[in-house]
């Protein structure tokens, strides 16, 4: 059984229709870019999905079961220009957020509930900024925190989108190094992904999308010369350097 299963999902903002009749298939353990021009809805078949946009058609299943009953094996990191950071908190209490499935809303989080969070914030090279208020913090420094975040919340299926914009090499490498280590415990990561260059080195399976699916499935087969030309159309003209 797959973990995602969307069939038939279209989607609009307004009478602007921005997701056509999407449909495809993830498997368990699969780490998967999402790829396409800018406006192809990449951003909106993410908040679709997981109910933060509504859907005209179409449905959805997780572990096939709904999203609401799937909800606490489901992480999602947000991109960073859609999160609010003026919210005074401190990355420690950001990474706390990601608890709440286990803690619970209201209930007083316990001192392991902390260390794990620390632990979290540690393992992603941020131990030494818990207290710092998230503002405070570099574009590179908000991005590990929420990867922290979707760490404590051990979930079995991931979405982040474009968790590598505007990261420094360092920090590109160690979200890319979570984001195995994740796979090889049999976890499922969805990534929206815009550098190009990289698709094949760190993805094992390509989803290009523009309205509606271009190609999907292993990046060997799938992230050819033809479908980048279909996904992106004249758009890319680097692209005929690169690939000749
Ligand atoms: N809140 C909104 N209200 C109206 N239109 C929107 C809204 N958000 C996105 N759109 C439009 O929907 C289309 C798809 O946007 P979306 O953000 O999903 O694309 P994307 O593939 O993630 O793009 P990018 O690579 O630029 O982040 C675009 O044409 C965009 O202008």
């Amino acid at each position: 059984m797959p973990v995602l299963s969307v069939n038939g999902l279209s989607a609009s903002y307004r009478k602007n229709k921005v997701l056509n009749e999407v449909r495809f298939d993830v498997q368990q353990g699969t780490l998967t870019s999402i790829v396409g021009p800018n406006g192809a809805g990449k951003s909106t078949l993410l908040k679709v999905m997981l109910e933060l946009h509504p859907k005209l058609s179409g449905t959805v299943q997780f572990f096939g079961s709904t999203y609401s009953q799937a909800k606490s094996r489901i992480g999602y990191v947000p991109q960073r220009g859609s999160v609010d950071w003026d919210f005074p908190t401190n990355a420690l209490d950001v990474v706390m957020m990601g608890l709440y499935g286990k803690i619970g809303w209201l209930k007083w989080p316990k001192r392991s509930h902390r260390d794990l969070a620390m632990a979290a914030l540690d393992e992603m090279g941020m131990a030494d900024y818990a207290d710092r208020q998230i503002s405070q913090l570099s574009g590179g420094q908000q991005q590990r925190v929420f990867l922290a975040r979707a760490l404590v919340q051990d979930a079995d299926l991931y979405f982040l989108d474009e968790p590598l914009a505007g990261v420094d090499a360092a920090t590109e490498r160690a979200i890319m190094d979570t984001l195995k280590v994740l796979k090889n415990k049999g976890r499922t990561v969805m990534v929206v992904h815009h550098d190009l260059q990289t698709v094949e080195d760190y993805f094992d399976q390509v989803l290009m999308l523009n309205r509606g699916v271009i190609a999907h499935g292993k990046t060997a087969e799938t992230f050819t010369k033809e479908n980048i030309y279909r996904t992106y159309g004249g758009t890319l003209r680097w692209m005929e350097e690169k690939l000749g």
